[in-house]
């Protein structure tokens, strides 16, 4: 039975587009059930079948939990085995994040604690940093504080410009994101309070991608 995977996402949705690919190139055992959006016109939603898309104006909502408890039904109503948060603008409420604890998955461009909310790659080069990167973690009601599963880095470049940076860390995004949902499906990683458990065993510090092959995790030895 392939495990059942939700999707959110607020914009373009190339996060989700490299979870399709691979599903369809038969990398990632899993299906996507469902794609959720915040934004009525998100064109993340036009990469699936009509009959997958749920959106709303989550704007238009007041207040605004009555959306999380709309979009927490509709999650609910696809049976998902996890959820993965591709691009999702919008905090989460507690009542959502505690409904699905220990199945919502993020991808945050940073490398995380370091910069977590939004405009990081700006920030980055702002303080003059060397490595940014992206982190997938899981979701708590706290923003971007969850348990780190993963990292990838990239370097910062003089005269960077901050969608210069970003392209860099999306290239590196795609890969990592499909390793961990990999994982994930695989039921080899869980949330046990502010620990990840990879194969077991408390994780003491986030997978990485292989630098010389980023289609690889270079996975702890035991
Ligand atoms: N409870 C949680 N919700 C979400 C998390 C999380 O870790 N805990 N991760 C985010 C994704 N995210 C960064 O990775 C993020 C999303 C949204 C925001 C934010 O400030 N959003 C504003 C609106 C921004 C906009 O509409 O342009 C808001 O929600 O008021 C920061 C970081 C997914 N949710
Ligand atoms: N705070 C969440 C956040 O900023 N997520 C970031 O939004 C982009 C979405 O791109 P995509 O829509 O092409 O997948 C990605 O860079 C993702 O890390």
């Amino acid at each position: 039975m392939k495990r059942r995977l939700a999707v959110l996402a607020s914009g373009r949705g190339s996060n989700l587009q490299a979870l399709l690919d691979a599903i369809a190139a038969g990398t990632l055992d899993a299906e996507i059930v469902g794609v959720f959006s915040n934004r009525l016109n998100a064109p993340a939603l036009e990469r699936v079948p009509a009959a997958l898309r749920w959106s709303r104006d989550a704007k238009s909502y007041s207040p605004r939990e009555e959306f999380d408890a709309e979009l927490a039904d509709a999650i609910d109503a696809v049976q998902p085995d996890w959820i993965v948060c591709a691009g999702y603008l919008r905090v989460l409420d507690e009542k959502f994040v505690e409904r699905f604890r220990g199945r919502v998955l993020n991808i945050h461009p940073s490398l995380l604690p370091a910069y977590r909310g939004l405009k990081t790659h700006a920030r980055a080069i702002a303080d003059g940093v060397a490595e940014h990167g992206v982190s997938v973690h899981f979701v708590s009601p706290e923003l971007d504080a969850g348990a780190v599963i993963a990292q990838a880095r990239v370097p910062v470049l003089a005269g960077d410009t901050p969608d210069a940076l970003a392209e860099r860390v999306l290239a590196v995004e795609h890969p990592l994101l499909v390793q961990v949902v990999r994982l994930a499906v695989a039921g080899r990683i869980a949330e046990q309070g502010e620990t990840v458990v990879f194969d077991g065993h408390p994780l003491l510090a986030p997978l990485s991608l292989d630098s010389a092959n980023s289609d690889c995790m270079a996975l702890p030895t035991r």
